[in-house]
């Protein structure tokens, strides 16, 4: 546990996306200083052949993953795909050092040991400490347990960015009783940066722009028992969502509609007093007038979401929309937002609030 307010930090894997962007807000964070920079294939070549946009950190070199470049730092982000973060956790651990850890990618985040194996395999490296401040609890309805949870942790997992934006949006419903958690529904529409940096044949130029095409359909992306667990942690006994991304020809951001059955006999302005509640006093998270809908260009940048949600009478569903930067509020800006609350540091120090248009 860092005890003073200035803290070191490496970034493992600060070639890629999540790592650069990482780095971006722990620039401009007061209290942070940059230590070691690491990478696997990269490694021995400089951030700035990776990152041309991170102008103070051109010239430092990366280093191979290892734990004696990690170790001897107040905090250490992982930024690895999946899979890889547990063995480096799991080796950092072994080495005695006990910096604070922030795993960006899946392999702490979820409880059960069952669900891992069915949707990433291989053996479950564990659960950290969930870095969605946001997230609401059992009998809340404004989010105060997950802070605590938060508060000192030496440990956190970081949400995966659809998970954050689909939670978001429907947690408010279940927790206030007002939405039937069974029957969910999630259509997202999803810029490319999700996807990391590593070439893949989705994602070529020219087929990629111009086209709007799903994936992982029918039940099968592994985000789906991520966004069951936050669901259930708002008071749903057994959730069932349909959940389906959609790859669209933009570089940031995620759409997320997400409906889901009314309680019968509930009034639309009961729906609105309990999204008005939950995110009433959220610094990060807003809930928009009435009639207004977000889009993933008022949150590039940000470390925002926005919502909104309405009333579909006739279909007897609560329709909710919410945007957010994959790699800010979905990833970057909700790592460094936990990581606040660990070390006892303002939540809102050194997050971008407003975000860059057009
Ligand atoms: N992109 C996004 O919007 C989001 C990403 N995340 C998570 O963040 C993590 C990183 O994703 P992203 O940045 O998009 O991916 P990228 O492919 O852009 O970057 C991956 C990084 O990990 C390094 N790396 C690759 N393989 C290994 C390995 N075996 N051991 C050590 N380092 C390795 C790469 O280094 P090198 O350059 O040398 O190959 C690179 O620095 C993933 O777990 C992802 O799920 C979470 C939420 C959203
Ligand atoms: C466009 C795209 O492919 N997006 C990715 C985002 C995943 C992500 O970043 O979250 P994780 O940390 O769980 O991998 C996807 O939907 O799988």
């Amino acid at each position: 546990m860092v005890m003073h307010m200035s803290f070191s930090v490496a970034v493992a894997g600060a070639s890629g996306y999540a790592g650069g962007e990482t780095l971006r807000l722990l620039l401009n964070h007061p209290e942070a200083r940059i230590g070691a920079l690491t990478a696997n294939a990269s490694a021995g070549t400089t951030l700035g052949e990776h990152q041309p946009h991170l102008r103070r950190l051109a010239e430092v070199r990366l280093l191979p993953t290892e734990v004696e470049h990690l170790a001897g730092h107040d905090v250490v982000v992982l930024a690895l795909p999946h899979g890889a973060s547990g063995a480096v956790a799991a080796a950092l651990a072994a080495t005695g050092a006990d910096p604070v850890v922030v795993d960006l990618g899946a392999d702490h985040r979820l409880v059960d040991a069952a669900e891992w194996a069915a949707y990433y395999g291989g053996e479950h490296a564990g659960t950290w400490p969930y870095g969605l401040p946001e997230l609401l609890h059992p009998g809340e309805r404004v989010a105060a347990a997950q802070r605590a949870a938060l508060a000192g942790a030496t440990r956190i997992a970081v949400p995966g960015c659809n998970v954050t934006a689909v939670t978001l949006g429907l947690q408010p419903g279940i927790a206030a009783g007002v939405v039937e958690p069974e029957d969910l529904v999630a259509v997202l529409a999803n810029g490319y940066s999700g996807a990391g940096r590593s070439p893949k044949t989705h994602l070529l130029a020219s087929e990629a722009l111009g086209a709007a095409a799903p994936y992982a359909v029918g039940g099968t992306h592994r985000h789906i028992p991520e966004i069951a667990q936050n669901l259930r942690s708002a008071g749903a006994a057994r959730v069932s969502i349909s959940f389906t991304p959609t790859l669209v020809p933009m570089s940031r951001g995620i759409l997320a509609t997400a409906t889901a059955r009314l309680v019968p006999g509930t009034s639309p302005a009961a729906v609105r007093e309990a999204w008005e509640s939950a995110y009433a006093d959220e610094p990060f998270v807003h809930l928009l007038p009435e009639g207004t809908w977000p889009s993933t260009a008022a949150v590039a940048g940000a470390s925002t979401a926005l919502v909104g949600v309405a009333v579909d009478e006739r279909a007897g569903r609560v329709v909710t929309v919410t945007a957010i930067d994959n790699l800010v509020k979905g990833t970057a800006g909700g790592a460094v937002q936990s990581l606040n609350l660990a070390l006892g540091l303002p939540e809102t120090l050194g997050l971008p609030l407003e975000g860059v248009a057009p």
